[in-house]
């Protein structure tokens, strides 16, 4: 499941983010690509020990914690610390596969995400691009809005051709593995909730969260 998530971070989070980077000094982001992603990552990136990028950090790690379609989506076990990217006119990401296991902390990328920092009309291209077997899907998304995607998936950023994109990428160990598997119970939570505010604690309600319950204890690993 690909999923668009609006407003992960607020306004005035956005702006103490965008401020921080605006005054941060980016390196080459080669030094943290796998050796074949490597030879297409043409980005730079915050270094790891830049004040910026611990603050930023502690920002985007809460926003996540509180935000409740995140986590219903993505059902996260291990969140990586996110790395700030910044793409100036030129840059590019070619198409890469992301490294399956992570070190520091170790673990295993089931979902990817971008959260997009920069205003879109301030920049041309730098569209994240997925391939799927239906063909390939371009995102470009609001300052402040995520995606969430599957880590199996092919994918790469176009070539910034006008202004600067700034990002934040992380990866998500989920403790439901398997994308289908996390897309039924993600359908089943929000039928359930829906079912809830329209029509409050049923018998419906209750077997739905019944069979919700039960999957996700036989779909959960940690
Ligand atoms: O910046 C993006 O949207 C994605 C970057 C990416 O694919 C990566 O860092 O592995
Ligand atoms: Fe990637």
């Amino acid at each position: 499941m690909i999923l668009c998530i609006g407003n992960i971070l607020n306004p005035t989070e956005l702006e103490t983010t965008i401020a921080k980077l605006e005054m941060a000094e980016f390196v080459d982001g080669k030094a943290t690509a796998g050796w074949h992603a490597r030879q297409v990552k043409h980005n730079t990136q915050l270094p790891q020990g830049s004040p910026a990028l611990a603050i930023v950090r502690d920002i985007i790690d809460a926003a996540l914690q509180r935000h409740a379609l995140f986590q219903m989506a993505v059902r996260p076990y291990i969140v990586r610390p996110v790395t700030i990217s910044r793409y100036d006119i030129g840059m590019s990401y070619g198409t890469h596969i992301d490294n399956a296991l992570m070190y520091d902390p170790f673990m295993r990328s089931d979902v990817s995400m971008t959260i997009f920092l920069s205003d879109p009309t301030t920049y041309e291209g730098g569209e994240l691009i997925i391939e799927s077997t239906q063909g390939e899907v371009a995102f470009k998304l609001p300052a402040g809005s995520a995606i969430v995607y599957p880590s199996s998936t092919l994918h790469r950023v176009e070539a910034v051709t006008q202004g600067v994109r700034l990002a934040a990428v992380t990866w998500i160990q989920s403790l439901v593995r398997d994308p289908q598997q996390r897309e039924i119970l993600f359908d089943l939570d929000t039928a359930r909730q829906t079912l809830f505010e329209a029509s409050g604690k049923t018998p419906v309600f209750d077997l739905i969260s019944k069979s919700h319950a039960n999957l996700l204890r036989q779909w959960t690993e940690f």
